[in-house]
């Protein structure tokens, strides 16, 4: 069964793009079949930050009715699928927003992970991502201008009958921060999953167009990458991804029999 998460937040620059190329980059290195989706349709980034140059077909046109989502699936690290949005103001407004919950039947039997990108803010764009997925997880900051918004992001989730799995805490540091751990928690009302540092680690890599467990995969970011990722699979968090990767024979087996791990 496929699995689907927006991340979200409501305040813009909080890392959602970093965590979806991340986690979705982990999750194949991990051995599942995951697809990342760039739902931030006027902004788009997602598809630079994981290095795709040449992207003649995007969720613009699928969503426009002029492409089905296959011909706007490109292949990233450890075979990551990704669906990036256009850059042209026009592919943004041709693209109908309501036509994602197409794209997710269309992608149930090809993956097994599946991530949207959502963008900031709660216009259209914003509202449907949060109702398309099983679960939405919040990127937050340490700080209440980022705890807010999530909050807003929360109690709309809710409103339209959506689910909150839990948050991320990004840009983590070691200074005294604006809001805690325990704040966050108790002001969302849901668990912080993980903690990703402030780590330079991340802009050297998105500056280089790569993931940063692909980049820098011993950073501490990256490895707070991998211990989500291994946290949504069900594997014990310590394990390194060649010891779990599946081989061709259990991947085969599960598709055939739908057989969990
Ligand atoms: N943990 C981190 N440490 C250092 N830099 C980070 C970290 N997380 C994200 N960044 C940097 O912060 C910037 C914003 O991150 P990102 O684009 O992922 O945010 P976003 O929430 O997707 O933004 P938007 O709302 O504009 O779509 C990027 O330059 C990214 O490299």
């Amino acid at each position: 069964m496929i699995r689907a998460y927006t991340i979200a937040s409501g305040k813009g620059g909080t890392g959602k793009t970093t965590v979806t190329a991340n986690l979705g980059t982990a999750l194949a290195q991990y051995g599942r079949e995951t697809c990342v989706v760039d739902t931030d349709m006027g902004m788009a980034n997602l598809g630079l930050v994981l290095g795709l140059t040449e992207t003649p077909v995007t969720l613009h046109e699928v969503l426009a009715g002029k492409a089905s989502i296959q011909d706007a699936m490109y292949e990233g690290p450890y075979g990551l699928k990704i669906v990036p949005s256009g850059l042209s103001l026009q592919g943004f407004q041709n693209a109908d927003p309501q036509k994602l919950k197409d794209v997710m039947c269309d992608l149930t039997d090809a993956c097994d992970f599946l991530f949207f990108d959502a963008p900031a803010g709660i216009g259209a764009d914003g509202v449907i991502p949060l109702t398309v997925a099983d679960e939405v997880l919040l990127v937050v900051n340490p700080e209440i201008s980022s705890l807010v918004d999530a909050l807003k992001i929360k109690i709309l989730t809710e409103m339209i009958d959506g689910a909150v799995g839990g948050a991320i805490l990004n840009r983590a540091t070691l200074e005294n921060s604006d809001v805690s751990r325990g704040k966050i928690e108790k002001t969302l009302g849901v668990s912080i999953i993980d903690t990703i540092p402030e780590d330079v680690n991340i802009r050297r890599a998105a500056a280089a167009r790569t993931p940063v467990i692909v980049g820098s995969p011993g950073s501490e970011s990256s490895k707070a990458f991998r211990r989500i990722a291994a946290r949504l699979v069900g594997f014990p968090a310590e394990e390194e991804p060649e010891k779990v990767q599946e081989g061709f024979i259990e991947r085969l087996a599960r598709a055939l029999f739908r057989r969990e791990t």
